[in-house]
């Protein structure tokens, strides 16, 4: 049973979810500029897409000459045989033509699709490829003030709304509009009285159609929006189903969720009806123009000061549904089309999202280093207005194991995410064998730097990928070489295939301890000479904590090192303790000095050993 105030409780995050959810616009009017950006990338299958547009002139041409030719041959050797030699000739000639008409216009039809659909999945592909590749070199700072779902959504929806710009909007609008070009000049030549008054018509049906279609498509954006909250809660009850059943909150989660199953049926459900009373409005509107057509024409016939022959009302009755069909496709293609809008937008405006910061201008490749790396009176915040790191000076020689101590929130992974380069320092310096970091090239400065973060990050692929990830280009016996000397191949021998073993999304399948050394080898096998740690927290079974420690002191000797020190047996063995408060520097030294010093790293050692 759920309390009351859970259920109140409940509500309020589903009304706050609900309300918080910060909308990006999913509509923008045509934009010109976006449009051709959006052609450029069709460049490349030029000769694709100059088929596809004689697809689309062809097609256009096809399906009013198709009524065309119904009309003539009604008009002509069916209504008037006694004018022709021998109409049943004419009839089968008429019939053959509309047949061989027909069959072109499949065939036309078949590579109009065919055609859009390579060039709308080419493009689309070519643009993943750019925003991926874009992604990868932006620094840590874009992550840190980029949602990721909205990261997710450039390349995943905002990708798939202009697919459908590109396969559907834009060759069926063009189609479309051809057609009514076409449709059109036939029935101005055949009446231009009743073609004036299907011109008139054609805005407001076109406007009906647009007005319907938006108040469809916006009944379905809630049904997908409750639908992704739906499996957002999904993903997040079965990330975190172990919490749940730690702390008994199954019945309440299945609540939660049995809500919001509720809220989507009930959006369906609106949706379902909205469409089902709109789309016969939405015929019933083509049918009554239909229906005025009828009456004017009918007049027209009967009226002796006009005379319209009745073989032309016919024949414009069949070039009206050529007519009008493409107005309802455009009212919904349009809508279509602004939702692509959007969706190229924001694309875009990532592509050309610009760094921060980037190499300087002429940035030197950074030498083959010693090891000697200084920070010289350093002051940092993610948000400059708000440092949380406060003039720090240090300096490691070459060799040296830096051990970074310090209560959570302190400063230490900003001291490493520095010294990496992962973000810039407003004040100061980062120097390494005396070049300031800000001056050499990136690529240069990282191939030369080891990295083991906390998380342990592994990617799906097996234990020897994962470790091959520190030099693609090592050999095998180099990957079981690096095991060894970090004394673990037992260990990942042990796995079920070995190296050979997959690892899982983010290494699921491998223990804490397995996926440390995991870690570890990749560090080793980059062989780098400055190495940066953030050392794991989790705790593992004293056998395997043994085999870390043994390992991380084969990793760490020789090498300039920076810890985010959690073992004190790593800390003991640092030849620098730095301890941070509140983004400085108060103590240094080194394990047995600092406790002679007897002050808050002493008192954190206490503690330590009590716990
Ligand atoms: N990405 C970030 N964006 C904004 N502020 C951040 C970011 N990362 C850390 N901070 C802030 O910077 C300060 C220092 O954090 P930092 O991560 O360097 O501490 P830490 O000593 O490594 O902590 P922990 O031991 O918990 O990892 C904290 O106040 C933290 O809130």
């Amino acid at each position: 049973m759920t309390t009351a105030p859970e259920r109140a409780i409940r509500k309020l995050s589903i009304t706050a979810a609900r309300a918080t959810d910060e909308r990006e616009p999913d509509k923008r009017p045509l934009d010109i500029g976006l449009i051709t950006r959006l052609f450029g990338y069709m460049r490349p299958y030029a000769v694709k897409r100059n088929v596809l547009l004689v697809c689309v002139v062809l097609r256009a041409i096809q399906l009013p000459s198709i009524a065309w030719t119904i009309g003539a041959v009604i008009n002509g050797p069916i209504t008037n045989h006694a004018k022709f030699e021998n109409p049943v000739q004419a009839i089968l000639l008429g019939a053959l033509g509309l047949g061989l008409l027909a069959l072109s216009t499949q065939v036309v039809f078949h590579f109009r699709q065919r055609l859009a659909l390579e060039m709308g999945e080419a493009v689309i592909h070519d643009l993943r490829r750019e925003i991926f590749a874009h992604l990868q070199q932006m620094p840590m700072s874009f992550y840190n003030k980029t949602k990721l779902g909205r990261i997710i959504s450039r390349v995943t929806s905002d990708c798939e709304s202009l697919r459908v710009g590109v396969q559907d909007v834009l060759f069926v609008s063009l189609v479309g509009i051809l057609q009514m070009i076409v449709a059109g000049a036939f029935m101005l030549y055949s009446d231009a009285v009743l073609f004036s008054v299907v011109l008139a018509m054609s805005p407001v049906l076109f406007l009906l159609n647009r007005i319907f279609r938006k108040k469809l498509s916006a009944a379905y954006r809630v049904v997908q929006e409750s639908f992704s909250r739906l499996t957002a809660t999904l993903a997040e009850s079965i990330n975190g189903v172990r919490v749940t059943q730690g702390y008994v909150r199954q019945d309440v989660n299945a609540e939660l969720f049995r809500e919001l199953l509720d809220w989507h049926g009930d959006n369906v459900v609106r949706a379902v009806r909205r469409e089902g009373l709109l789309l016969p409005l939405l015929e019933l509107n083509s049918q009554i123009f239909i229906v005025a057509l009828l009456l004017i024409g009918g007049y027209r016939v009967l009226n002796p000061a006009t005379q319209m022959p009745v073989d032309n009302l016919i024949y414009f009755f069949f070039l009206a549904n050529s007519f009008f069909s493409p107005i309802q496709i455009l009212g919904n293609q349009y809508n279509q089309a602004l939702t692509a809008m959007a969706g190229a937008e924001r694309v875009f405006a990532l592509l050309d999202r610009q760094p921060e910061w980037t190499d300087v201008e002429n940035a030197q490749p950074l030498p083959p280093v010693i090891g000697h790396v200084e920070l010289a009176n350093v002051t940092f915040g993610y948000d400059p207005e708000r440092p949380v790191l406060h003039e720090i000076s240090l300096t490691a020689q070459p060799g040296q194991t830096i051990a970074l101590v310090g209560r959570t929130g302190s400063g230490k992974s900003s001291i490493i995410n520095l010294i990496a380069r992962f973000y810039l320092p407003q004040h100061g310096q980062v120097l390494i064998d005396g070049h300031d970091t800000r001056l050499v090239s990136g690529e240069s400065l990282h191939h030369q730097m080891g990295l083991v973060l906390q998380q342990n990050f592994l990617f799906s692929g097996t234990v020897k990928e994962n470790i091959r990830v520190g030099r693609p280009e090592a050999t095998d016996d180099e990957v079981v070489l690096t095991t060894l000397q970090l004394d673990c191949l037992d260990m990942l021998a042990d796995l079920p295939k070995g190296l050979e073993t997959q690892v899982g999304e983010r290494g699921a399948q491998l223990s804490l301890g397995q996926r440390q050394l995991v870690c570890f080898c990749r560090a080793l096998l980059a062989n780098p000479r400055i190495l940066i740690l953030d050392e794991a927290t989790s705790s593992v079974d004293t056998l395997t904590e043994l085999r870390i420690q043994s390992a991380l002191a084969k990793l760490l000797s020789g090498r300039t090192s920076f810890v985010v020190a959690h073992r004190l047996s790593t800390i003991r063995s640092a030849d620098q303790v730095l301890v941070l408060e509140n983004g400085r520097i108060i103590e240094r030294g080194n394990h047995l000095e600092l406790i002679a010093l007897g002050g808050a790293y002493a008192g954190m050692v206490r503690q330590f050993s009590q716990g």
